[in-house]
């Protein structure tokens, strides 16, 4: 078995090196200022060991890696009535597609696409008072991070609301369908709060850590061991949109991208790990976040399809 510190020191050096590293986010002006050089990787165990490189203590916009904490909130609250709003199969098209939504009477086929998220910000918004849903969201990540400084990047999610016209027509057409119950506008605010989180890499494996370990986070029981294999289940098939079967097929693991560049993958028993790299392929995924994860999954062994994981 390779050394994981090394693996981890390896994976960094190419990150820092390589010349083709996709292109940065563009449609949320705020994301166009990031430089596509950045690389960082975390690993953390699921025992708590942590391995860490390049720019993984460098908070960035953790975007649709925010659906998976947002999900984890929604079935706390309403339970197995998330699956009443939104369905649990892979699109197979872009994350803010508007076609599907038509075709299928306006409920979106997953919650880790635009469509669903919103869907989901809504049901949470449902459950709390006025305005608190993005606290209860911070929240959440906050504590399974183990960070209280963790926030909202005010002008990100600023920079989106402003821009954000795709996100608000699925808003709206799905309100006409019930798929969404409360105010548009209060349900986007909470939306593109969230996905304007930011989080190091460090963070972000550390708040993905209960997923590799059943569930469970320092004795505490985040979500039961069914509820946590299922979350993988989503983002395994859901996680990378229209990429997520070549995901599968080169990386293997519970993973969930977003457009600042992160990834939180998850191989069950064994770790979580985050990785960012701002620069993104067609699809919206981070390219070298996902050559590293498939390189990490190569060298490690990690892959929910190795016998032996
Ligand atoms: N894939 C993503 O990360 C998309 C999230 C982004 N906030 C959007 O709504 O467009």
């Amino acid at each position: 078995m390779a050394d994981l510190a090394e693996v981890v020191a390896a994976i960094a050096a190419r990150g820092a090196e390589a010349t083709d590293r996709g292109r940065v986010a563009d449609y949320i002006p705020e994301l166009a200022k990031v430089s596509a050089g950045h690389f960082g990787i975390a690993v953390v165990t699921a025992a708590g060991a942590e391995h860490v490189a390049g720019d993984a203590d460098t908070p960035f916009s953790i975007q649709s890696v925010s659906k998976v904490f947002a999900l984890v909130e929604a079935l706390c609250r309403h339970g197995e009535g998330v699956w009443d709003r939104v369905g649990r199969e892979p699109s197979g098209s872009a994350f803010n597609s508007i076609i599907q939504l038509e075709l299928e009477q306006g409920r979106p086929r997953n919650p880790f696409i635009n469509a669903g998220a919103i869907a989901v910000s809504d049901l949470i918004a449902a459950s709390c008072e006025p305005g608190a849903a993005i606290g209860a969201i911070l929240a959440r990540v906050r504590a399974l991070a183990g960070d209280d400084s963790i926030a909202v990047d005010a002008a990100v999610a600023w920079s989106e609301a402003v821009t954000g016209y795709r996100n608000a027509a699925l808003a709206n057409y799905m309100r006409s369908f019930g798929t969404i119950a409360g105010p548009v506008d209060a349900t986007l605010s909470v939306y593109f709060q969230q996905c304007a989180i930011a989080m190091s890499c460090r963070q972000l494996a550390r708040a993905g850590r209960f997923l590799a370990a059943g569930g469970v986070q320092d004795g505490v029981v985040i979500v039961s061991p069914e509820r946590a294999r299922r979350i993988n289940a989503l983002m395994l098939t859901c996680g990378h949109y229209d990429a997520s079967g070549d995901f599968a097929f080169r990386v293997g693991l519970p993973a969930k991208s977003g457009v600042g560049g992160g990834i939180l993958a998850i191989a069950p028993g064994r770790a979580s790990i985050a990785v960012w790299s701002p620069g993104l392929s067609p699809q919206g995924n981070s390219l070298l976040g996902t050559a590293a994860l498939e390189q990490l999954a190569q060298a490690m062994g990690w892959s929910v399809f190795n016998p032996d994981l």
